[in-house]
């Protein structure tokens, strides 16, 4: 099938990857033609592992193609692939200015029939919106399709290869079959729902893992007032079948773009509706004050930052991407700087971004220049490098051994009492 995969960012590129694995031919659109200039080389605009290596494979193959204007995006396709941004705005509300500017440009170019796929995560009712849109600008030509993307970043391509569950959202049974039959070659389980379904399933589950995260937060805090430990009280809880391990690493909370964004979406439409969703609503609270809570403690342990060097390690929203959006690790270095710390980041993907934005802090090559002559140390992010740390290798470096380990990292039984603190 000819397929157009529009906005090349980590769903665009793990989508447009994937369907060209399964052997379709696949071309790539972005109003960043600077990006699109470097996926033509086979160079990857942004970090995934996996992704660089499978790029080249298919480009070598020639499935993959760029497009520099609309027409050579939309014509002669079969399927076109909105994977644009939706960003959300102060209130919560969505911003769907690129979703809208791709599906008027599609109606405007496309020459044949196609399926619109909505991959983005786009508001409740946007999917039939897009329909009635298309039947006025697009006449005989469109069927509307939300397929929601449930990948992670960081085990993108293998999140797409075994997804849990493909959802298809569509009143049209042609689109329906159509879709039956395109993603039947990954054996994976189908669920077919309509438009509002689909985009009820990708906020509702993201609502729940927000929920689910929260709630074991809280019991980390607990842990921390009676000196229990939070990573045994989890493994127990989850070994419940019906709770389930997944989503239950305590810690500095969730970032990243989607958790936040859609938490937040769904509470303003929710109060849209004239429903407020306390559960929702709470997450995102119990979120925001776990951000913070050993930067507070350290702030008292260390009689404030000022002149205190700081060593970061891991400043990615989580392991194995270069994204900084909603990342933990940003907000604490912000506070730590303007109180006066002097802040060393390492992180093996993200400390050059990072620094691109943060001029004052000074980035690392390696944990153990990071470390070096360090008042304390802050872990956020869960590298494997990071994991293997032993206390030699913060005792050998730091004037004192003293680690703020937001991800439980570290082996707590290597560290004396006032050494490591975690959450829970
Ligand atoms: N990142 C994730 O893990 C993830 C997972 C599932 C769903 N989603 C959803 O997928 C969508 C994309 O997320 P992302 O993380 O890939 O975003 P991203 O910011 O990484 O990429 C978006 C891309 O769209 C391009 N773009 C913006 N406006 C455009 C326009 N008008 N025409 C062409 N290109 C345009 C941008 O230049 C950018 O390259 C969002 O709706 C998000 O909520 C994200
Ligand atoms: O047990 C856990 C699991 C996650 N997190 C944090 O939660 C955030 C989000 O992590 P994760 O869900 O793994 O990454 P995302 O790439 O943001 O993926 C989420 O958001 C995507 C966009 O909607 C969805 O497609 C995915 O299903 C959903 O997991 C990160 O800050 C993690 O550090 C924890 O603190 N503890």
């Amino acid at each position: 099938m000819e397929i157009a995969v529009v906005g090349v960012g980590y769903v665009g590129l793990a989508v447009g990857l994937i369907f060209g694995e399964m052997g379709h031919q696949v071309t790539f659109y972005d109003c960043d033609k600077e990006k699109l200039e470097g996926l033509k080389q086979g160079i990857m605009p942004l970090y995934e592992p996996g992704m660089s290596e499978l790029l080249n494979e298919l480009l070598a193959l020639g499935r993959i193609k760029t497009a520099m204007d609309e027409q050579n995006t939309y014509r002669n396709k079969a399927m076109i692939a909105v994977c644009v941004g939706t960003p959300s705005t102060e209130s919560g509300e969505t911003d769907l200015t690129s979703y809208w500017q791709v599906i008027e440009e599609a109606a405007k170019a496309a020459n044949q029939e196609f399926i619109l796929l909505i991959k983005s995560t786009v508001p409740i009712g946007t999917g039939n919106q897009t329909a009635t849109y298309l039947q006025e600008h697009a006449k005989d030509k469109s069927m509307v399709v939300n397929n929601p993307e449930f990948l992670s970043q960081g085990t993108a391509l293998m999140d797409m290869r075994k997804a849990d569950r493909i959802i298809i959202g569509t009143v049209d049974k042609q689109a329906a079959a159509i879709m039956s039959a395109f993603y039947a070659p990954l054996s994976r389980p189908m669920l077919f729902t309509d438009n509002l379904g689909a985009e009820l399933i990708k906020y509702g589950s993201n609502g729940f893992l927000a929920v689910k995260l929260s709630y074991i937060n809280e019991i980390a805090k607990l842990c921390m007032h009676y000196g229990a430990d939070i990573k045994e009280v989890a493994a127990g809880i989850g070994m419940d079948h019906r709770i389930g391990h997944g989503y239950m690493k305590a810690g500095c909370g969730y970032g990243g773009s989607c958790l936040p964004k859609d938490t937040h979406s769904l509470i303003y439409q929710a109060a849209k509706q004239g429903y407020e969703l306390k559960s929702v609503k709470a997450a995102d609270a119990v979120n925001e004050e776990q951000k913070l809570i050993l930067l507070k403690q350290a702030r008292i342990q260390m009689q404030g930052f000022d002149q205190k060097r700081i060593a970061i390690l891991g400043v990615a929203f989580k392991a194995n991407t270069d994204d900084l959006r909603c990342s933990p690790a940003v907000l604490n270095i912000k506070i730590m700087i303007a109180e006066g710390a002097e802040v060393v980041v390492y992180d093996p993907q993200a400390a050059a971004k990072l620094q691109a934005s943060y001029p004052l802090i000074k980035r690392c090559e390696s944990i153990e220049e990071g470390l070096r002559a360090a008042d304390a140390c802050f872990i956020f992010t869960e590298w494997e490098s990071i994991q293997q740390l032993k206390r030699k290798d913060f005792a050998r470096a730091m004037k004192q051994v003293l680690i703020y380990d937001e991800r439980h990292c570290l082996d707590k039984h290597e560290f004396a009492r006032n050494e490591l603190y975690t959450i829970g």
